[in-house]
């Protein structure tokens, strides 16, 4: 299991990845999309890689806005699993 993050390193992890925002012992992000479409493809991009990486957002989808909120269960918040996640999720998005 990865160690939570707190604190500074909190802090600085939180830096590689600008567009997530901490919110109850959690990271989210909210993307927009043209096309309903287009929400659908990128969460279907989404979930290769969150099942390759063993490490799965909660997806909610509101037309063409996806909304993205990860956490790590078993260390009650916020880990390096978690910044890894969003910044692959930043790359297919930016
Ligand atoms: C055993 C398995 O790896 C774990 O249950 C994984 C699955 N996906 C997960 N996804 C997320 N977001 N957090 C977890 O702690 C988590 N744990």
């Amino acid at each position: 299991m990865s160690d939570l993050l707190e604190d500074d390193d909190l802090t600085a992890a939180l830096k590689k990845c600008p567009e997530w925002e901490y919110e109850k012992k959690s990271i989210t992000r909210t993307v927009e999309f043209e096309e309903f479409m287009d929400a659908i493809d990128f969460v279907n991009d989404l979930a290769e890689i969150a099942e390759e990486a063993q490490h799965h957002p909660d997806i909610h989808i509101r037309h063409t806005k996806v909304s993205l909120k990860l956490t790590t269960h078993d260390a009650g918040g916020v880990t390096d699993l978690d910044i890894e996640l969003a910044q692959r999720v930043d790359n297919l998005v930016d």
